[in-house]
């Protein structure tokens, strides 16, 4: 049997609805086995984020250096970065080992308004960690702040796309979670075509960590084989059980079911 590999180099979620929680479990869900560089821990719940305490660049790089010296991956995923300096450092790290399948969530602000990005962090991100992406997966409000536009309709999406496009990722896809309507609209951009992943908007306060689970499913479809478009599929149908069979915890924000798309049949 082939053991497939991915790692997530994200900040911990101690709800366990986004952050490396959410990429262990969905990587476990889709038969990838995963590892882990963590870069903040954060104290959360569905209410919100209670503290944010992000380690130093060089834990990270030791923690990127021990998985890929020794074991190797197939797709890895960024999440949380927090700062400048952390990013660099994962930046470094993809160019030492000439990581290929680069899927990068460029988290920035947490549902309740915290910050999980410095601001002056966005700059790195532009410039050190977007030119090696396979797949950059913004939100929308992300997607402006990198194109550094406002985007109300699907023509502000694919000129955001193309902007951000301009910074070296191969692929863009702007999620849609945030967009208004009765369907989610997921874009992808390959450089040279548009596609879109359409999904049926569920009417829940329960999406806390949506976009991690998403692009953690993206990876450990792209560490299997799939092409970004294959695995942008299998992500969107991911989310969607995860979402639709709920399994309200929390006062807040609960967490997505990260078993669903198995018990429904996926693989
Ligand atoms: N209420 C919802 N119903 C169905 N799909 C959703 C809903 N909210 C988000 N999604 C989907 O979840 C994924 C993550 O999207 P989004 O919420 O935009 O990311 P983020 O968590 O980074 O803000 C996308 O595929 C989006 O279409
Ligand atoms: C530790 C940590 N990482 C990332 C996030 C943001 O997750 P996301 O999937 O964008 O979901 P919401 O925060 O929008 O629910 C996080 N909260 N914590």
């Amino acid at each position: 049997m082939t053991i497939r590999k991915a790692l997530t180099i994200a900040g911990s979620d101690s709800g366990g609805g986004a952050g490396i929680q959410a990429d262990l479990k969905t990587f476990q869900e889709l038969g990838v086995f995963g590892t882990s560089a963590l870069t903040a821990v954060t104290a959360q719940n569905t209410l919100g984020v209670h503290g944010v305490y992000p380690l130093t660049a060089e834990a990270v790089e030791k923690q990127i250096d021990a998985v890929l010296s020794d074991m190797g991956v197939d797709a890895l995923k960024t999440g949380m970065l927090f700062s400048a300096e952390i990013i660099e450092a994962a930046a470094r790290k993809l160019h030492e080992y000439e990581c290929q399948n680069v899927i990068v969530d460029p988290v920035m602000i947490a549902k309740g308004g915290a910050s999980l990005l410095q601001e002056e962090a966005t700059e790195a991100l532009k410039k050190v960690l977007l030119p090696r992406a396979l797949v950059v997966t913004p939100n929308i409000p992300e997607a402006e702040v990198i194109a550094g536009m406002t985007i109300t309709s699907e023509e502000d999406k694919k000129e955001a796309a193309k902007i951000i496009a301009s910074f070296g990722p191969k692929n863009v896809l702007i999620k849609g979670g945030h967009d208004e309507g009765t369907k989610t609209i997921d874009l992808l951009y390959d450089g040279k075509i548009f596609h879109t992943f359409l999904g049926k908007r569920i009417d829940t306060k329960d999406t806390h960590g949506t976009g991690c689970t998403f692009s953690a499913a993206m990876t450990a479809a792209i560490a299997k084989g799939a092409s970004v478009r294959v695995a942008a599929q299998t992500a969107k149908q991911f989310i969607q059980a995860a979402i639709e069979d709920g399994l309200y915890i929390g006062e807040g924000h609960g967490p997505t079911n990260h078993w669903a798309y198995r018990q429904r049949g996926g693989n």
